[in-house]
C-alpha cells in the first residue's frame, strides 16, 4: 500500500458557521434594475428605433392614405356603388348622384360593381347595394356563342291549368305583338295556322331585352331552318318576319303541371337532348288559374345562373323583378292588345344625398396592420428572454445570488414599460396624423384594452419562452406567429366574425387564442371607427361594449383571465422545465416537493458503478473520507461530491455518453483543488453539476453542507464562478459588472466603490480606465481577467474556476495565480486547468480525471514521487548509434524503459530505486566520445509526465 500524506482539516470543525443570509429582495432587484438601466441605456440606439418605429408606420400608412386621396379624388359615391368618369365626368356625377333613368348618360360613366373595386377600396361592411337593371337581360336566352338548337338552352318551362291561354301568355312573354284577332276569343294555336306549324304572323318583335343587342342574330341562329323573312334588325324599328311554332317551342317549353317543372328543374335536365350534360334551367312560369280577367302566377327563378350580362348585379335581384314584370306586360297585352305598355321599366333604390368617397386606410387595413404592429413586440421580447437563457447570463446571475422573484419583476416591469411606451407613442403619432382608428374610439377603451393585451402578451412570451432554448429558433417561430395570427385573424377569423351563421361559441373559442382576442379588439375599433363616418356614430364610447354585436367586452374578460393564467404557467414551466435557467426542480414543488436524485431507469442500469477493486488507493482514501463524511456534520468541508455521475443520454442512435462516473472528492476551506485531466475528461461536466447547472445522473453534492439537490438557492449565496467561457455584457464596462455582481453579494456604498476598485487591480484592469471601457472592447485575456474577478466579489466562500488563465499572457498568467493565491484564504476553490504549471503554482491538491473518472489524488509533489519515481535520461546521438545507446542504457538499469525515440534522440525512464544519479553520470561520461554523444539530460519526472502516463494508463485499461 502506498504511503498516503494524511489528511487533516486546516480549519477546525466548530468554527465554520456559513452564512447563508441571501441579500434582500429589494437589494437584488435594485441590483438588477440598475444593470438593465445602464444597459437599455447603453442600447439607446435599439430602443430608439423601437420606441419610433410606431411613428415610421404612421408615417407609412398617412402616405398610403394620401396616395389612395390622390388615386380615387373628387370621386362620388352613392347606395354603395362607386362610379369613375369614362368619357367626362359631366354626366357622371348626375348619375351615380340622384338621377340616372336616361340612357345616354350610361355610356358616358362605367360602373364598378363592389367586387371590381379595387381590393383596397372595399369596404369591411357595405351599407347598401345599388340594384340597377337597366342592363338585365332575360336569363338564359340563347346568346351569340350558341349556334344551333342543339346546344341553345330553352328559355323557360311554362304551365298552367289553361294551356292555351298559358301558350299565348308563354308567347307574349318573348313577342312584343300579338295578332289583334287575339285579344277577343282565345283561340288554340294552332287554330291559328291549320294545318301547318308555321305561325305566320306579321310585324312581330322580339323583346329586346330578351336578347340583349343581337335579337335577329340569335334568332337566326335558334330557329334558322325556319325563318322566313328578316326586316331590318333595329330596337326601335319594328321588324318583320315570320316566327316558327317550332321555334317557339324551343324556346317556351310547356310540362304538364308544377310537380314535373319542380322535377325538371331539379334534375336540371334538358329534355329533347339527352346527350347533353346537366345544365341549368334559367326560370319557370306557372300561370296557374289565370283567365282573361286575372293574372294568377308563381315564378321559378335560378339564384345561382351564371350571371354573364348584369354588369355585376346580384342576378337574384334582377331577375325575379324582371320575370315578374315581363309576366304582366305579356298579361296585358293579352287583354288590352298589343299597343299596351307596361310602365315598369327599372326598379331603383330610393335616392340618396351625394356622399364624398372617404376611405380611411387605417380603419379598412386595421385589424391587419394593427395586429402586426403591435405584436411585433412578442419575438423581441420572447428573443431577449431566450437569449439570456442561451448565453447562461440568467444563469450567471442566479450563481451568483439573483433569486428568481426579482428577475421575474424587473424583467417583467422592463418589457412592460417598453411595451407601454411603444403602444403610447404609436397611439400618440397614429392620433396626431390623423388615423381614425385613434381618433375617433374612446381613448380611455383603447388605454385599457391595450393595457391588458400588452400584460398577456408578455405573460404569454414568458410562457413560450420557457420551450426554447435556442435564440434562432425562438426568433423564426415569433415572427411565424405575429405574421401567421396576422393573416389568419385577417382572411379566417373575420370571415367567421361577418359571417352570421357562426356560432358564437366557435367564435370565443377562437378568441381563446391571444392573437385573437387582439384581432377581435381591433376589429371591433375599426368597425366603430369605419362606420363613424356613415352612420351618425362618432367610433366606439364605453356604452357601446354593450352592442348586441361588439365583442369587446368578452375579449376583455378573455385577456384578464389568461394574463394571470400565462404568468403562472410561465413560472412553473420555468421551474420545472426550462433549460438553461439552473436545476430544474420537481414537477410538485409547489406542495413542497424537493428533487430527489434524478435516476433515469434505463441509464442506471448501464452506468457502470466505480469498481472500487480497480482504483488506486489514492482514490480509494478519498473515497473513504467522503463515505466517512456522509451522515457527520464537518465544516471544514467546504466541497463534498459524493458518487457524482452523469450520463448524457445518447441521440440518433448513438450510445450514452458517462460523462462522469462517480466522483468522490472532499475539499476543505482554504484548498485550492486542481481538476486536471484531457480533453472531454468530464471537469467541466462536474463543475457545472457542482454549480447547480446540470442536474446529475445520481449522487450529490454538499456545498458548505447544502445539498446541491434541495438548497442550490442557498448555495448561490456564497459560490463564485468563472465560467469557461466568459458570460458577460458587451456594452456593459469592467466596473459596472462588478458593481452589479457586488451588490449582488450585498455590499454596497463605499465597501463596494472600495471592493470594486481592488478588484479591477487586483486583475489589472485598473490603470488606464481599462474598467471604464465596454467589455465588448475587452480582449479575450481581460475578459477572461474581469471573469475570475467577478468570481471572487463579495467574499464568495466557494470558487469555481474553470480554465482561469486560458488566453492570457504570462504576465497576467502570473499576476492572476498571485489573485488566486491569496483568494484562497478562509475559501475553497476548484479549477480546472491544461497549465500543469498553473497546476503545480496554485493548487494544494490535484486531480487527474480521464474518461470521467478519477484516476490518481494527491498534491503534486505526492503525485511526481508517487506516479513518476524514475528519472528521465534524453541522449542525442547520430542515427547508426541508437541500438548502442539502448544496451547502454540497460546496462545502467535493466527494467528502463525507451518512452520516446526520434532521429537519434531517445528518452529513456530509470527507476530511481535501481540507478542513481552519480551512477548515470559516470557511465555517460565513460560512453560519451565512443558513442559520440551530441547532448545529453538527465531530469525528475514532472507532472505532465505523471498526467501523461496516468491518462495513457487509463485509456489502456479502457480500450481493454
Ligand atoms: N450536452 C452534452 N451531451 C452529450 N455529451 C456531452 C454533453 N456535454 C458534454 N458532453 C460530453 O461529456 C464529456 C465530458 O465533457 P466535459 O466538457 O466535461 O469535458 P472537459 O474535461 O471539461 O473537457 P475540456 O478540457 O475540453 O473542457 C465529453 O465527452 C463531452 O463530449
Amino acid at each position: 500500500m502506498m504511503e498516503m500524506t494524511p489528511r487533516t482539516a486546516s480549519v477546525r470543525e466548530t468554527d465554520v458557521q456559513p452564512n447563508f443570509t441571501s441579500t434582500s429582495f429589494a437589494t437584488q432587484t435594485n441590483a438588477l434594475l440598475r444593470k438593465n438601466l445602464t444597459f437599455q441605456k447603453r442600447n439607446w440606439r435599439t430602443n430608439a428605433c423601437l420606441v419610433v418605429f410606431p411613428l415610421q408606420l404612421c408615417i407609412v400608412l398617412v402616405v398610403i392614405q394620401l396616395l389612395i386621396n390622390s388615386l380615387i379624388g373628387g370621386s362620388k359615391f352613392s347606395c354603395g356603388c362607386a362610379c369613375v368618369p369614362v368619357n367626362g365626368s359631366a354626366g357622371c356625377e348626375k348619375r351615380c348622384g340622384i338621377q340616372y333613368s336616361d340612357q345616354d348618360q350610361v355610356s358616358s360613366c362605367a360602373i364598378l360593381s363592389p367586387t371590381e373595386w379595387p381590393a383596397l377600396l372595399q369596404v369591411p361592411r357595405p351599407q347598401y347595394r345599388a340594384v340597377d337593371n337597366h342592363n338585365a337581360q332575360f336569363p338564359g336566352l340563347p346568346d351569340a356563342s350558341c349556334r344551333d338548337t342543339k346546344s341553345c338552352p330553352a328559355t323557360f318551362l311554362y304551365t298552367g291549368q289553361n294551356q292555351t291561354l298559358a301558350e299565348v301568355l308563354a308567347g307574349n312573354l318573348l313577342v312584343n305583338r300579338v295578332p289583334a284577332n287575339l285579344s277577343g276569343s282565345l283561340p288554340s294555336l294552332s287554330d291559328l295556322v291549320p294545318g301547318t306549324q308555321v305561325l305566320s304572323w306579321s310585324s312581330y318583335y322580339i323583346e329586346p331585352a330578351f336578347v340583349s343587342n343581337e335579337p335577329l342574330y340569335v334568332l337566326q341562329n335558334v330557329c334558322k331552318d325556319h325563318v322566313l323573312n328578316i326586316g331590318a334588325p333595329s330596337l326601335d324599328s319594328q321588324p318583320s318576319f315570320s316566327l316558327p311554332f317550332t321555334c317557339l317551342e324551343t324556346l317556351t317549353l310547356w310540362r304538364d303541371n308544377s310537380s314535373e317543372i319542380d322535377k325538371e328543374l331539379f334534375q336540371g335536365y334538358r329534355k329533347g337532348n339527352p346527350e347533353r350534360d346537366l345544365f341549368e334551367i334559367p326560370a319557370a312560369y306557372d300561370f296557374l288559374d289565370s283567365t282573361v280577367d286575372k293574372l294568377n302566377l308563381n315564378i321559378w327563378f335560378n339564384s345561382t345562373l351564371e350571371n354573364k350580362t348584369t354588369n355585376g348585379v346580384p342576378p337574384s335581384v334582377v331577375r325575379v323583378p324582371r320575370m315578374m314584370n315581363l309576366a304582366v306586360q305579356a298579361f296585358l297585352r293579352l287583354i288590352k292588345g298589343p299597343t299596351a305598355e307596361l310602365p315598369l321599366w327599372f326598379i331603383k333604390e330610393m335616392p340618396k344625398p351625394e356622399t364624398k368617397l372617404r376611405l380611411d386606410f387605417s380603419s379598412l387595413l386595421g385589424p391587419l396592420f394593427f395586429m402586426w404592429v403591435i405584436q411585433l413586440l412578442f419575438p423581441v421580447i420572447l428573443t431577449s428572454l431566450v437569449y439570456e437563457r442561451q448565453q447562461k447570463l440568467r444563469l450567471m446571475m442566479k450563481m451568483h445570488g439573483l433569486g428568481d422573484r426579482p428577475y421575474w419583476l424587473i424583467t417583467y416591469g422592463y418589457f412592460l414599460a417598453l411595451s407601454l411606451v411603444y403602444i403610447f407613442g404609436f397611439i400618440l403619432f397614429g392620433s396626431v396624423v390623423g388615423l381614425k382608428i385613434f381618433r375617433l374610439n374612446d381613448y380611455s377603451i383603447q388605454l385599457v384594452f391595450y393595457v391588458i393585451y400588452l400584460n398577456l402578451q408578455i405573460a404569454l412570451a414568458f410562457f413560450v419562452a420557457t420551450f426554447f432554448s435556442n435564440v434562432r429558433t425562438a426568433t423564426v417561430c415569433g415572427y411565424l406567429y405575429v405574421f401567421g395570427f396576422g393573416l389568419l385573424g385577417y382572411f379566417l377569423f373575420q370571415f367567421f366574425l361577418e359571417d352570421h351563421g357562426t356560432r358564437r361559441s366557435f367564435i370565443f373559442a377562437m378568441e381563446l387564442l391571444p392573437g385573437f382576442s387582439l384581432f377581435r379588439g381591433l376589429y371591433e375599433f375599426s368597425t366603430y371607427a369605419f362606420t363613424g363616418d356613415y352612420m351618425g356614430s362618432s367610433g366606439m364610447r364605453w356604452k357601446n361594449l354593450q352592442d348586441h354585436e361588439n365583442g369587446l367586452k368578452a375579449v376583455f374578460g378573455i385577456m384578464l383571465v389568461e394574463w394571470p393564467l400565462f404568468l403562472l404557467l410561465a413560472y412553473y414551466c420555468d421551474q420545472v422545465i426550462a433549460s438553461g435557467s439552473g436545476l430544474k426542480k420537481h414537477p410538485l414543488f409547489f406542495l413542497g416537493r424537493k428533487n430527489s436524485l434524478r435516476r433515469f431507469p434505463s441509464i442506471r442500469r448501464q452506468v457502470p458503478e466505480v469498481n472500487v477493486e480497480m482504483d488506486r488507493p489514492d482514490v480509494i482514501e478519498e473515497r473513504n473520507v467522503v463515505e466517512g463524511l456522509r451522515n457527520v456534520q464537518n465544516g471544514a468541508y467546504a466541497i463534498i461530491c459524493d458518487n457524482l455521475k452523469k450520463v448524457y443520454p445518447g441521440e440518433d442512435g448513438n450510445a450514452d455518453k458517462f460523462a462522469v462516473r462517480g466522483l468522490s472528492l472532499a475539499i476543505q476551506r482554504g484548498e485550492c483543488f486542481g481538476m486536471l485531466g484531457p480533453n472531454g475528461a468530464g471537469k467541466t461536466t462536474s463543475i457545472n453539476m457542482m454549480t447547480g447547472f446540470l442536474a446529475p445522473t445520481s449522487g450529490t453534492a454538499l456545498i458548505q453542507g447544502l445539498d446541491i439537490m434541495k438548497e442550490i438557492e442557498k448555495i448561490y449565496t456564497c459560490m463564485g464562478v468563472c465560467p469557461q467561457h466568459d458570460l458577460i455584457w458587451e456594452t456593459l464596462t469592467g466596473r459596472e459588472h462588478l458593481l452589479f455582481y457586488g451588490r449582488l453579494k450585498n455590499l454596497e456604498g463605499a465597501a463596494l466603490e472600495s471592493a470594486v476598485e481592488a478588484s479591477l487591480k487586483s486583475v489589472n484592469l485598473f490603470n488606464g480606465g481599462q474598467g471604464n471601457k465596454q467589455v465588448g472592447k475587452y480582449s479575450g485575456g481581460m475578459k477572461r481577467r474581469l471573469s475570475v474577478a467577478i468570481s471572487l466579489i463579495g467574499d464568495p466562500k466557494v470558487v469555481y474556476m474553470d480554465e482561469p488563465s486560458t488566453g492570457l499572457d504570462p504576465a497576467s498568467r502570473s499576476n492572476l495565480w498571485s489573485v488566486i493565491k491569496q483568494a484562497k484564504q478562509g475559501r475553497a476553490i476548484i479549477l480546472t486547468t491544461h497549465s500543469m504549471e498553473e497546476a503545480n503554482v496554485l493548487c494544494d491538491r490535484l486531480g487527474i480525471f480521464v474518461n470521467g473518472q478519477l484516476q490518481c489524488i494527491g498534491n503534486p509533489s505526492e503525485l511526481r514521487a508517487r506516479y513518476g519515481g524514475s528519472f528521465v535520461l534524453t541522449i542525442t546521438t547520430p542515427q547508426d548509434q541508437e541500438v548502442k545507446i539502448i544496451e547502454l542504457v540497460e546496462l545502467l538499469s535493466p527494467t528502463a524503459k525507451k518512452i520516446y525515440g526520434l532521429s537519434g534522440t531517445q528518452k529513456f525512464e530509470l527507476p530511481k530505486s535501481e540507478v542513481s544519479i552519480a551512477d548515470i553520470f559516470k557511465v555517460i561520461d565513460t560512453n560519451k566520445a565512443q558513442l559520440q554523444f551530441q547532448a545529453w539530460g538527465i531530469a525528475n519526472t514532472t507532472l505532465e509526465d505523471v498526467f501523461i502516463k496516468v491518462a495513457r494508463e487509463a485509456n489502456a485499461v479502457s480500450e481493454k
